[in-house]
Order: C-alpha cells, then structure tokens, then sequence
C-alpha cells in the first residue's frame, strides 16, 4: 500500500506505533492513544544498519510478526489536515527508505471503556525483508544490542526505552520477550565494561 494511497479521502488518519514510535514520534499529530492490535506479535527480529546499527554491525529493532493468538500492545497518533502528508513523508523515510519497513493497515483497539477500534497504519518488516535477521534466544539478542550503535544511538537506548514504555504505559501488559531480552542486556553491560576495563589496563 503506498503512502498517498493511504490519504485517499481522508481527513484524518491513525498511525500505530510499536517499537522506537512509542517514545519518539517525532512528527506533529493531533492525539495520542494507548491500545493494541490484534493478529500479531512484537519481535526483536528486524536488523537494522541505519539509526540503531550498522552495515559491519547491525542493530536489533522490533518488527511484527503474524500470529493469530498475539496482540501487541503500542501507541496510535492521529494526524489530521496537512500532519498527514507531512507525516507520511517523514515516516516514509524514517521508517521504508532508511529502516526497511512497509505500510500496512490494520484495526487499532484503544484501551479503555467505551473506545471504538479505528484504522490505523502500521510499519512492519517482513520476513521478506533484506535485513530479517529472525529469530535468536534473548541472550543472543542482547549481546547483539549491547554492542551495537547507529545514526539515531545505542540499540540498548532503542531496547530499554520501549521496556520503559510498556513498564509504565501498558503495566498489565506481560512482554516475556521484551522483558527477557532486557533482562538479558542489564546483565550482560557490566561484564562487557569489565572486559573492555581488563582490555585497556593491558
Ligand atoms: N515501525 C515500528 C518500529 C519503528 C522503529 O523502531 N523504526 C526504526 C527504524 S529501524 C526507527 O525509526 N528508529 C529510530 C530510532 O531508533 O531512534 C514502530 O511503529 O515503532
């Protein structure tokens, strides 16, 4: 679905986010809403060599992938007026050009009583992506993420960032793999400063 087919019409849209979206938007929107979608599961499973790693060392970033059982719980903006194009073409590039992600639109669920679900565009990276990188046991994933940096930061900023959100926005929520994969990175940082300590005494 290409960005300006997603206007058709409209003079409001919904945009889900998931992973780095949550805490950095970073374009103008109308309102915020804490909620899920349904269908699908948040995964570190998405390697990226633009803002969170590199071509020699890419970073781990979060991607959805299909499961009927699943839901993932994230933040949805709603852009109205001129926010739309100037949303999407910043998006586009944020998220397909430089992170390898396609739009897709899915039904957004906001928390709380009385809330209706909406449209709502998402981006995913397929398992048909270049930079899929599937999947590994959280230690594999955070001794990836620890060492690994990009245009946008540290991939562990990235990791601990989205734990942070859904500790304190979806705390309900139980995200085994973005907790365990955390887990896994807080403990493995003190051992890697160490070496690198033991490595510059040498
Ligand atoms: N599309 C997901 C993931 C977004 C995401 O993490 N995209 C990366 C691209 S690889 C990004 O924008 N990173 C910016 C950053 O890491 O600061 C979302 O809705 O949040």
């Amino acid at each position: 679905m290409k960005p300006q087919d997603i206007l058709l019409g409209k003079n409001s849209l919904w945009i889900f986010g998931y992973g780095s979206l949550v805490w950095k938007p970073d374009f103008k929107y109308k309102k915020s809403k804490v909620g899920y979608i349904r269908g699908y599961k948040r995964r570190f499973w998405h390697g990226d060599n633009f803002h969170r790693g590199d071509d020699e060392m890419p970073g781990r970033v979060v991607t959805l992938i299909e499961d009927d059982d699943a839901c993932t719980w994230g933040t949805a903006f709603e852009v109205i007026g001129t926010q739309m194009e100037e949303c999407l073409k910043y998006l586009n590039m944020r998220e397909s050009v430089r992170g390898g992600y396609i739009t897709k639109l899915v039904e957004f669920f906001p928390h709380g009583q009385n809330q209706l679900p909406v449209p709502a565009v998402v981006y995913i990276a397929t398992p048909e992506n270049p930079m899929y990188l599937g999947p590994a046991s959280p230690e594999e994933i955070a001794a990836q993420i620890i060492v690994c940096k990009g245009n946008s930061g540290h991939n562990i900023e990235y990791l601990l960032r989205l734990a942070e959100f859904m500790r304190i926005t979806c705390p309900d929520v139980e995200d085994t793999h973005l907790f365990s994969i955390e887990a896994a990175a807080l403990t493995l940082v003190p051992i890697l400063l160490a070496s690198k300590k033991s490595v510059s005494v040498l």
